[in-house]
């Protein structure tokens, strides 16, 4: 593209440096403006239209003279409250055409059926005038800015749930039902882009505005200064949900009625259908509105996986084939069983429990103990196929499913385990996390502390201790927020207590299971010390007949088989009733660790 080799004055190009180590936090912005090190970078605003981008962008440029806006190139017609070179230079398709060919723009796209793009000259204009450049583009955009190596930070907006988008464009009132619509099935591959590894820097939810402003206004600090983005605050990996797509029309009327007023008549052109051929220099293929594509939901924020209804269309399973029982088909959508609860166990219907671990084994079983005795459940684990097949089980046991809300999370990444309170919330407003089982955990057999596999050392680290810290963390966080405190139970396991196999070099797996047990027993203290109504139990298993051994032997069958075969081993199930009783106990009675072994385990 001719515009990217000509490059405007101020606009730094070389490609970003290696991420600096974090000299300050995004929530700390009067330091980074204190730390400036190089030339402002820009910041370049991403996301799905109505989520917010040009709100955000506003009250910046209001409260700082210290950011300009860049004023892009549309061949859309103007709304009735836009002017000429203050929110866009409005252009026709030719001119537009023409300037391409003149190279005149950083980037350009089709979107949503119009043509957008950013002048060399808008960023040159607000560069010139010594202010930091904001740019709201689209995520063709963001991916040609980052060819074209403008120093930027990269801020993806998401909206909390597609439900708010739809209420945002249509509250908008300046688009059509078609033209919302379009948008809303343009959004699912936006956020899915939340997933191109580099493309952005931070992911920010806009749902309390407020709380974003602040956010981002950190973040803008960072620009501001010249600093580099800090690292690691995009999730790894988002999965969306699937739901239906909000009903427009009924949504746009309803806005209307409530504001008294008849939306404003859209302005933009008739949409065009998406070209055959991406226009020169658009983004490849794959960026192109997929109208064809079934509407879906994407649920926000990272990392969820919740859909409403069973998945029809999976693996069939004994469990997924299965009709559900009378039992389901009797009850009222939501209503929770209370058949079969343990005695104790009342106070926590209709509660909140979370279970780490949950594709398999202790994880699985304890989510349908939880489930069955009418607790409200979050299952979370990597895998996403698991986690179906573990929702069509549960409507199989006759589960409500607005009850069970399954979650693909990666436990060792912090800013995936962050977002979960908030998909909890946003699933059940009312509710918070009451309950918490830190079942995750994992052993490798190459391990040794002669010559152990480091990489194999850092997995059981991450996951068994600090994945349970940041858990804990993230919870009892929101359960202070919400002054409202439940239980945690942490599964320690035997080799907490014991080493069974020091020689052959299970020492160092041991060490992060002593660590969850010492873990386990300083939270309690903690809770004690801020007198808090928190209880925290510990759950230590010997060999139970699980997954665990294969994931130790990398996925040798024979090994675990040799494992669990040796006597009748534990099951899942053993593992599953002591949480049950453990969450059954009477207030004045906390359960702090509980030893089971197979009878015939003699160490
Ligand atoms: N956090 C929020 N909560 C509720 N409403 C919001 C929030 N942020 C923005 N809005 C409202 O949502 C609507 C869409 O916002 P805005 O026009 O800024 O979106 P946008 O991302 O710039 O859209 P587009 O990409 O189509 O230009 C506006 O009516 C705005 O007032
Ligand atoms: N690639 C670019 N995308 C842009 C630019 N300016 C705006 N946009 C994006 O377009 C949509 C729709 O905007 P609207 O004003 O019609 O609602 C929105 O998501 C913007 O981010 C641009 O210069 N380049």
């Amino acid at each position: 593209m001719g515009a990217e080799q000509s490059v405007p004055a101020g606009v730094e190009v070389q490609p970003a440096t290696a991420p600096a180590q974090s000299e300050v936090g995004a929530g700390n912005g009067a330091n980074a403006t204190q730390q400036a090190t190089s030339n402002p970078s820009a910041l370049v605003l991403i996301g799905p239209s109505g989520v917010g981008k040009g709100t955000l962008a506003k009250r910046l440029t209001q409260d700082s003279e210290q950011y300009g806006f860049s004023v892009s190139h549309t061949t859309r017609s103007p709304r009735p409250n836009e002017q000429h070179g203050v929110h866009y230079f409005f252009t026709t398709k030719e001119q537009f055409a023409k300037d391409v060919g003149e190279g005149k723009f950083l980037e350009y796209a089709e979107v949503h059926g119009n043509m957008y793009g950013t002048s060399i000259s808008a960023v040159q204009s607000v560069l010139e005038s010594g202010r930091v450049c904001i740019l709201d583009i689209d995520v063709q955009g963001a991916r040609a800015m980052r060819r074209s190596g403008l120093k930027g930070i990269y801020v993806f907006i998401a909206p909390p749930s597609l439900e708010d988008l739809a209420n945002r464009l249509a509250g908008r009132g300046t688009e059509s039902v078609e033209q919302i619509t379009r948008r809303l099935n343009n959004a699912k591959m936006e956020i899915e882009s939340i997933n191109e590894k580099g493309l952005y820097d931070y992911l920010l939810i806009n749902d309390d505005l407020e709380e974003a402003v602040k956010r981002l206004k950190a973040i803008a600090e960072r620009a501001a200064a010249g600093l580099e983005p800090e690292p690691g605050m995009v999730p790894e990996r988002v999965v969306l949900e699937d739901a239906p797509l909000p009903d427009i029309q009924a949504l746009t009327e309803q806005q209307a009625a409530a504001s008294d007023t008849v939306p404003a008549p859209p302005q933009e052109l008739p949409t065009e259908p998406a070209p055959e051929e991406p226009a020169p220099e658009a983004a490849p293929a794959q960026d192109a509105p997929a109208p064809q594509e079934p509407p879906a939901a994407p649920s926000m924020p990272a990392a969820v996986a919740a859909p409403q209804a069973p998945v029809a269309d999976g693996p069939a399973t004994s469990a997924a084939a299965a009709p559900p029982p009378p039992q389901q088909q009797q009850q009222p959508q939501g209503q929770l069983p209370m058949d079969g609860v343990p005695p104790g166990f009342e106070k926590w219907h209709g509660k909140v429990a979370l279970v780490t671990g949950a594709s398999s084994g202790i994880g699985w079983a304890t989510c349908e103990a939880l489930a069955l005795a009418g607790m409200r459940v979050v299952a979370v684990a990597r895998r996403k196929d698991r986690l179906e097949e573990l929702q069509r089980h549960m409507h199989a046991l006759g589960i409500p499913l607005v009850n069970f809300l399954p979650v693909v999370c990666d436990i060792t990444k912090e800013a995936e385990v962050a977002t979960l309170p908030k998909i909890v919330a946003k699933r059940w407003p009312e509710c918070g996390v009451d309950v918490l089982v830190n079942n995750a955990g994992m052993s490798r057999n190459d391990a040794s502390l002669f010559d152990g596999n480091i990489g194999s050392w850092v997995e059981m680290l991450s996951t068994n201790v600090l994945g349970t810290c940041m858990m804990t963390r993230a919870v009892v966080q929101d359960m202070r927020r919400r002054n409202s405190y439940g239980h945690i139970i942490n599964m320690i396991g035997l080799s907490g207590h014991r080493i069974p196999d020091g020689p052959q070099g299970g020492g160092f797996y041991c060490a992060t299971k002593a660590a969850v047990k010492t873990i386990t027993e300083g939270l309690r203290q903690e809770a004690r010390g801020e007198r808090l109504p928190l209880r925290v139990s510990g759950i230590s298993p010997g060999i139970v007949e699980t997954e665990f051994f294969a994931v130790r032997a990398f996925g040798d069958p024979e090994a675990a088989r040799k494992a669990t075969s040796q006597f009748k081993c534990l099951q899942p199930v053993d593992v599953a009733d002591a949480v049950m009783w453990c969450l059954s106990c009477p207030e004045h009675m906390e359960v702090n660790d509980i030893v089971v072994r197979p009878t015939e385990q003699l160490i």
